[in-house]
């Protein structure tokens, strides 16, 4: 922005007919904007012609400035060092990491010193708003090429997710193109739980050669997606796929992968997973959506209903569990049905939150399957439904660790400007010690998943299943109480301004209302717990546990 004025210009234009105000040595002109401000008309009239920056920050959020900047703001005063634009350069330059790569490693090396030294600084710093090895904190599992796809991920969230967020919620979906953009910038590919599929795309990610992708970089994108603070994006984006695709892309047969996979990956077409039943949920050995193998052998043919498939009204193709022969989880078997394949519709379902995920009803009706369509084994396909179930829910941990972040941090944000009874929020100790407890539960949280991701990268799948599925189950109750601890302590904090739909209060109102679809899908947390200790047990048992 070039245009430079003094502050007797700006004085100049105090009137309804010429409304110009300065915020933070910014010269905006209002005089259209005031009648669709949303705050009310005569309020910005109050400071016609003045430097209402101090008023401005009471009422809006960063986001509002960014959105608006472009078409408001018409100069800077000058005596501002630099203009708009170029200082969102600058502060995007203080969070260029610059630290050389490091290597992951299991045991201490000769360099060990060297790999684990810290990252640079990242992000605004606020403690325990941001994971610490953002906070030049060390870790060790952190290195460049994650410091250096959390900024590539960064950009894009910041440049074309935040500032639309909340129109995308409340018209309850987000434009086809961001999720284009997932396979084009080659996100996809690398949302499969480790193991970057350069096999099946020609796409790699900008940032991370395929050869030194790690499960921690997929905790980068998911975590960066989800500081939009909006579970209905992070399930558009990410909610089929990453549970929909690993099945398919682990057990599909090579033919199947080779023909579909590309699309997939490529952001072209849409894959969901199709478990939940309406009579049927965590309890996934009652399912009951039957397929029957025709006379020839060559098709099943499905019949059943599927309830609450995330991203289903999307979905070109679903990841089905289908009971093909009696005797509870014996009898169940995985198949890959394509829309196209007739007989498949679906319904969107108005639930209480994620609403932009699209949430849906699903019902086939004698769908012909080519037998070529089985993921994995003929009525083995529960093996295949609780590996993947390890994949799912770390995906949770990760949204839920971020979200009470999300939570944590506009609390702390609005705590240092709100004031009561003459003091900002932060300085009274109720408040603190609402955070306190926000910030302990979630570390905790965050360090027990970054455990987790390490042992599922060193682990094989079969093992992971077996050692780790008790732990990551309980991992996720955790994740989600802590979720819904912080949700509620950062509406509190918000007031009145988190149970009103918009505004500063935005991201802690709706987590608020997506706080449920965490708690339960992927396992409830009353199932998770239980399981947690059943299946720790049962594996120290084999590991020879004295008692
Ligand atoms: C660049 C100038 C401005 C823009 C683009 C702007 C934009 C907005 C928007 C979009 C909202 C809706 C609420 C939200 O989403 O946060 C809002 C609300 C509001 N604005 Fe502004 N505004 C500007 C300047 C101001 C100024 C200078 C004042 C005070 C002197 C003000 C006072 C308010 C108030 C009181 C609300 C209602 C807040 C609430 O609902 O709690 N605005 N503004």
């Amino acid at each position: 922005m070039s245009q430079r004025y003094s502050v007797d210009d700006v004085a100049g234009h105090k009137s309804t007919d010429s409304l110009w105000i300065i915020v933070d040595e910014d010269v905006y002109d209002l005089t259209k904007f005031q009648d669709e401000h949303p705050g009310g008309k005569k309020i910005l009239q109050r400071v016609a012609g003045k430097d209402a920056s101090k008023q401005f920050w009471k009422y809006h959020n960063e986001g509002i400035l960014k959105k608006y900047q472009k078409t408001l703001q018409i100069g800077s005063l000058n005596t501002k060092a630099t203009a708009a634009p170029e200082k969102q350069e600058e502060s995007k330059e203080i969070a260029q990491p610059v630290a050389e790569s490091g290597t992951v490693s299991a045991e201490p090396t000769e360099d060990a010193e060297e790999s684990f030294e810290t990252l640079d600084t990242y992000g605004d710093l606020i403690p325990y708003a941001d994971p610490s090895w953002y906070q030049s904190y060390h870790s060790a599992y952190y290195n460049q090429t994650h410091a250096d796809l959390r900024d590539e991920v960064r950009a894009w969230v910041e440049e074309k997710i935040m500032p639309n967020v909340n129109e995308w919620e409340e018209a309850k979906k987000i434009p086809d193109e961001i999720y284009k953009q997932m396979g084009d910038r080659g996100y996809l590919a690398g949302l499969l739980g480790g193991h970057y599929r350069s096999d099946i795309t020609g796409r790699s990610v900008k940032c991370v050669p395929p050869n030194k992708w790690d499960f921690f970089h997929e905790v980068v994108i998911t975590d960066e997606i989800s500081r939009c603070g909006s579970g209905g994006l992070v399930w558009n984006l990410i909610g089929g796929f990453g549970i929909g695709g690993p099945p398919l892309f682990a057990h599909g047969k090579p033919e199947l992968i080779k023909r579909i996979g590309p699309g997939l990956l490529a952001g072209d077409k849409r894959i969901c997973l199709a478990i939940t039943e309406p009579d049927a949920g965590s309890d996934v050995a009652n399912l009951g959506c039957e397929a029957k193998l025709t006379e020839d052998g060559k098709h099943f043919i499905v019949n059943g209903e599927k309830k609450w498939i995330t991203n289903g009204v999307y979905a070109d193709y679903f990841t089905t569990a289908v009971r093909t022969s009696e005797g509870g989880m014996n009898g169940l078997s995985m198949l890959l049905i394509e829309r196209e394949h007739g007989g498949v519709s679906t319904r969107k379902m108005d639930c209480q939150g994620v609403w932009s995920s699209g949430t849906t009803y699903v019902t086939f009706e004698d769908v012909k399957v080519p037998v070529e369509n089985l993921i994995g084994k003929k009525d083995q396909g529960f093996k295949v439904i609780m590996t993947n179930f390890n994949h799912e829910r770390m995906g949770i941990i990760i949204q839920c660790v971020r979200f009470s972040r999300v939570c944590y941090e506009e609390s702390v944000k609005y705590a240092h400007k709100r004031v009561t009874f003459g003091k900002k929020l932060i300085e009274h100790p109720v408040i603190r010690l609402k955070l306190a407890h926000m910030a302990r539960q979630i570390e905790a949280s965050a360090a027990w998943l970054d455990n987790l991701v390490f042992q599922c990268m060193r682990m094989g799948e079969m093992e992971a299943m077996l050692k780790l599925g008790g732990a990551i189950a309980g991992a996720k109750a955790q994740s989600t109480t802590t979720m819904e601890f912080c949700a509620r302590e950062a509406s509190q904090i918000f007031g009145g301004l988190s149970y009103s739909r918009g505004g500063q209060g935005a991201k802690v109102e709706r987590l608020y209302r997506d706080v449920r679809a965490y708690a339960i899908p992927g396992g409830s947390e009353e199932i998770m717990l239980d399981l947690s200790i059943r299946q720790a047990l049962r594996v120290h048992q084999a590991l020879g546990m004295k008692l």
